[in-house]
């Protein structure tokens, strides 16, 4: 398990984060949402080890996580940060290939092709990474992440993704939230950032909504995706709409939304 407890961080006495609390179980997808400037890049950094925390503590497997050296850590847990810049002219699959570094993969190259075939990026094996698109980019980052954790392990791992659908086009989104999805069953928790909440309701197990730093509310996507708790975490009206074809939830962000759904439907979906 990815445990955090009592976090609390401060940037010139302004708090950040502000006591923290989460847990993560290898097989579930826990998707944390949030404003801009709620604190979700910060928390990630906690978690993943890159920032160091004087208050509370983070555990991967129950060990502390700046007491596993660098190798263990890696082997534990894989990072996508939101922007990983590259100076060196490499091609996406030397970019694939560094996922390597941390990782004891019994066949390497059977794994990058395997890896660049699932993200999408098999094609684009050759190109200089800097003359990739955003999107294409992005897969190919998410390509290197993979390599780390893919193989089976007889311990629990977690990944740690921080907007990986910020670049992507819509198929792309769901094809990676679809990858996510395949490695809950490779016993490994999934911990991701999204900015797309309908992206949340159909992929996530677990939702964590922050606000000002605060943990504003966390738990199964049911529960945690009411209308009221979104709205006032957005500062947005938001409306929640029974998906016709799934009985799963929509959401709608379009205050237009409430003047071309008739009044007893309305009342209908504010039971939601
Ligand atoms: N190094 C820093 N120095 C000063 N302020 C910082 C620093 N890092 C983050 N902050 C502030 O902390 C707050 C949280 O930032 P953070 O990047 O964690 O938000 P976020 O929820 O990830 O936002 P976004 O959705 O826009 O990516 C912001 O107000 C940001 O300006």
């Amino acid at each position: 398990m990815l445990r955090a407890s009592n976090i609390h961080f401060c940037i010139k006495n302004r708090a950040i984060i502000d006591q923290m609390n989460l847990e993560l179980n290898p097989g579930e997808i826990l998707a944390v949402l949030g404003p801009n400037g709620a604190g979700k890049s910060t928390f990630f950094k906690i978690l993943s080890g890159e920032i160091a925390c004087k208050q509370g503590t983070v555990h991967y497997n129950g060990k502390l996580v700046h007491h596993l050296q660098p190798k263990q850590l890696a082997a534990i847990r894989s990072v996508m940060p939101q922007h990983s810049q590259l100076n060196f002219p490499f091609s996406a699959e030397e970019v694939v290939r560094l996922g390597l570094i941390s990782s004891s993969a019994r066949s390497p190259e059977h794994l990058i092709s395997e890896l660049m075939e699932v993200t999408n990026t098999a094609h684009l094996k050759e190109k200089a990474f800097n003359h990739l698109s955003g999107g294409e980019k992005q897969r190919v980052h998410l390509a290197r992440v993979l390599v780390q954790i893919w193989e089976n392990k007889p311990f629990p791992r977690f990944l740690l993704l921080d907007e990986p659908t910020s670049s992507l086009d819509i198929a792309q989104q769901h094809a990676v939230l679809k990858i996510l999805d395949r490695l809950k069953s490779r016993n490994i928790g999934i911990l991701v950032i999204l900015h797309e909440l309908n992206l949340a309701i159909q992929y996530a197990d677990k939702i964590a909504l922050l606000k000002n730093g605060t943990l504003v509310k966390t738990g199964e996507v049911h529960a945690v995706m009411e209308k009221e708790t979104l709205a006032h975490v957005f500062d947005h009206p938001i409306q929640l709409i029974k998906n016709p074809y799934t009985g799963g939830l929509i959401v709608s962000s379009s205050p237009e939304i409430m003047s071309t759904i008739s009044s007893s439907k309305l009342s209908y979906y504010g039971n939601l």
